[in-house]
């Protein structure tokens, strides 16, 4: 049996393992994003967008699964931590989340119709064994949004929901009719994809089996 902790107050992460049959532990990570990405501007700008993307995405996750490493300590048992943070590529901007009404309907105006990239950076470590072991990757949907009218993106900032997730929509909630096409991972949009997190756990030697909670003996 091996110990799963999601570093991540992602409610979207959380409900994608949960679906999976893995009930993580909870482990928020107090990561300053933008003062990290900053800091490594030098590297990350000349970069591609989307090298950028998917650079800036692993930088994040890995600092929120480092840190969250750091304050379990020393653990007695094999402990898979997974970090990951999500960004939309519009164009060759990268952008998080809206936080405000302006910034969403802003943010709408300007991806109405138009074709995007959600990125999202998975950091895994394992912790606990003889080793331990650190991979991450990145992954990335092509999305399309629909060609909203100014009054129905109203509406739907008026909701809230576009305000605290990245890209401002989201694909299981009150957004879902507003991506007319998508290639690739679903679930890489909600926030975590499950087959890249699998990967990258057997790239560690993690048995995916063994993350579903153990029958009762
Ligand atoms: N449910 C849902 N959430 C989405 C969707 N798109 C983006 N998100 C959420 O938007 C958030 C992206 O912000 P991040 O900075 O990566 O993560 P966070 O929510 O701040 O949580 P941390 O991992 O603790 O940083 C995540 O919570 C994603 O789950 C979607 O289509 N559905």
């Amino acid at each position: 049996m091996t110990r799963i902790v999601l570093a991540s107050a992602s409610r979207g992460r959380r409900e994608v393992l949960r679906q999976a049959g893995i009930d993580p532990e909870i482990r928020v990570a107090d990561v300053d994003e933008e003062a990290l990405a900053a800091s490594h501007e030098e590297v990350l700008d000349p970069l591609p967008p989307l090298a950028r993307a998917e650079a800036t995405t692993c930088l994040l996750a890995t600092a929120k699964a480092r840190t969250v490493a750091a304050h379990l300590g020393p653990v007695e048992t094999p402990t898979l931590i997974i970090g990951a943070d999500s960004l939309l590529l519009l164009g060759e901007e990268l952008q998080g989340k809206p936080h405000t009404a302006e910034r969403a309907r802003e943010r709408w105006l300007a991806q109405r119709g138009a074709t995007a990239h959600l990125v999202t950076g998975h950091a895994l470590i394992l912790i606990g064994n003889e080793r331990g072991d650190e991979r991450s990757a990145a992954a990335t949907t092509e999305l399309r949004f629909a060609d909203l009218s100014d009054d129905e993106i109203d509406a739907y900032v008026a909701t809230g929901e576009p305000l605290e997730v990245a890209g401002a929509f989201t694909l299981d909630g009150l957004g879902a009719p507003y991506v007319t096409h998508l290639v690739g991972d679903y679930h890489n949009v909600i926030g975590l994809s499950l087959a890249l997190t699998r990967r990258l756990a057997a790239d560690m030697g993690v048995f995916w089996p063994s993350l579903w909670p153990q029958p009762a003996k």
